[in-house]
C-alpha cells in the first residue's frame, strides 16, 4: 500500500513489522530524512511524499540488454519507480545487460545500490563495474542467500536462465515458508506468458496448489506491479510456517547430521527439510561416505552452505553434477 500525504501534515509511514501504517509525529524533516532527501521532483511539485512498505528490493534480470528496446526501457523505469517510492536497490552487480540499466537508474535517483557479486565473477571484464555498493560473496549459492536476506521484496524483469532461477528459488522459499516477502515480476510486452502459463498447467495437473501460485504477481509494467507487490497478503499455507523457521534459527543444532538419501542433498526441500524438522543428521551417508559437520548451524543459508562444503570436500567435484549420477 502506498502512502501519499501533503508534506505539511506531519507523517504517516510504515512500521515494518506490522502490516497497518503507523503515524509519524514528527516533521518529514526529521522523522524520515533519508525519504526527504530523495523524493523526487514530481511529487515535490505536488507537494506530496510517497512513503513505501519496502526499504530495499531485489532485482533479478538479464545480464543481456534483450533485442527489444522496451526490455530496456523496463529496466530504467523500474529503477526509476524505485527511486520515486525511495526504495533501494539490491541485485547480482555488474553493469551488462539489464542489470547495469536498472543499477544505474537507481544510482542516478540517489538510492543506495548494492551489488552481490561471487568473487570469481568480480573481474571487471566479466561484469562491468559495479555502482554504489559491493557486497563480494564466495560462490553464487552465498550470493542469493544475501541478496534474499537483505530485501523486503522481489522483482523479477526479463531474463535468461540466471534471472529464472533466482526467480523460481525465491517462490519456492516462500512456498516453504522461508520468507513471506512478495515476488513479483514485470512481465514486458508478454515475456512471461509463456512461463506464467507453464505455471498455470502446472496447478492444473496438481503440481502446484491453486493457492501456491498467488505467491508469483505479475503486471506489465513497474508502477503496476510495485502497487501490487505493496498491496500482497500471503495467503498461501507454508509447508514449514514462517514461526516455527524463526525458531529452528534459535536453536543449537546438533554437531553431527546425516543426510539420509540423494535426494534430501539435490534440492531445496531437502535441505529445508533438514532444517526444520531436524530429523536427518550428518554421519555415515550409505553413498557419499562420512559427512560431518564440526560446528552447530546457525540457520538455513549456514545449512545449505555447510552441505555444500561437505559435498565440495567429500566428492571433489561439484555437488550437482555428482548428485545426478547417484
Ligand atoms: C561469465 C559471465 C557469463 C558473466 C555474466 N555476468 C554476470 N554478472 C553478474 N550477475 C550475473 C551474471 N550472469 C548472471 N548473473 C545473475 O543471474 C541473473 C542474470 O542471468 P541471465 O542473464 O538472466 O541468465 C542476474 O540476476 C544475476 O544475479
Amino acid at each position: 500500500m502506498l502512502i501519499r500525504q501533503k508534506r505539511t501534515e506531519g507523517g504517516v509511514g510504515w512500521d515494518r513489522n506490522n502490516s497497518s501504517p503507523r503515524v509519524l509525529q514528527r516533521h518529514y524533516s526529521r522523522a524520515i530524512p533519508n525519504e526527504l532527501s530523495c523524493y523526487n521532483k514530481q511529487m515535490e511539485t505536488h507537494g506530496e511524499i510517497r512513503v513505501s512498505k519496502f526499504k530495499r528490493v531485489c532485482v533479478f534480470c538479464g545480464s543481456s540488454p534483450g533485442k527489444k528496446s522496451s526490455y530496456q526501457d523496463a529496466a530504467i523505469e523500474l529503477g526509476n519507480e524505485l527511486v520515486s517510492r525511495n526504495i533501494d536497490l539490491v541485485y547480482g552487480g555488474g553493469s551488462i545487460g539489464l542489470m547495469g540499466l536498472v543499477s544505474q537508474a537507481v544510482h542516478d535517483g540517489g538510492r543506495h545500490v548494492i551489488g552481490v557479486i561471487p568473487k570469481t565473477l568480480m573481474p571487471r571484464e566479466l561484469t562491468g563495474e559495479t555502482v554504489g555498493e559491493v557486497k563480494a560473496v564466495a560462490d553464487m549459492h552465498q550470493r542469493k542467500a544475501e541478496m534474499a536476506k537483505h530485501s523486503d521484496a522481489f522483482i523479477a524483469l526479463p531474463g535468461g536462465y540466471g534471472t529464472l532461477e533466482e526467480l523460481l528459488e525465491v517462490i519456492t522459499w516462500a512456498q516453504l515458508g522461508i520468507h513471506d516477502k512478495p515476488v513479483g515480476l514485470v512481465n514486458v510486452d508478454g515475456y512471461f506468458n509463456s512461463l506464467l502459463s507453464f505455471i498455470d498447467k502446472a496447478v492444473e495437473e496438481g503440481f502446484i496448489s491453486p493457492n501456491a501460485r498467488h505467491i508469483i504477481v505479475s503486471a506489465p509494467t513497474s508502477k503496476e506491479l510495485v502497487k501490487k507487490l505493496e498491496d500482497y497478503v500471503p495467503c498461501h499455507e507454508s509447508v514449514a510456517s514462517k514461526l516455527s523457521w524463526q525458531m529452528e534459527q534459535q536453536l543449537t543444532y546438533p554437531e553431527e547430521y546425516e543426510i539420509s538419501s540423494p535426494s534430501a542433498m539435490a534440492g531445496m526441500d531437502g535441505i529445508s527439510s533438514l532444517c526444520w524438522t531436524k530429523s536427518a543428521s550428518f554421519g555415515k551417508h550409505p553413498h557419499l561416505g562420512p559427512l560431518t559437520c564440526g560446528a552447530p548451524f546457525k540457520d538455513y543459508f549456514h545449512v545449505r552452505e555447510v552441505i555444500h562444503i561437505q559435498c565440495r570436500s567429500y566428492l571433489h567435484a561439484s555437488p550437482n553434477a555428482e548428485i545426478k549420477k547417484l
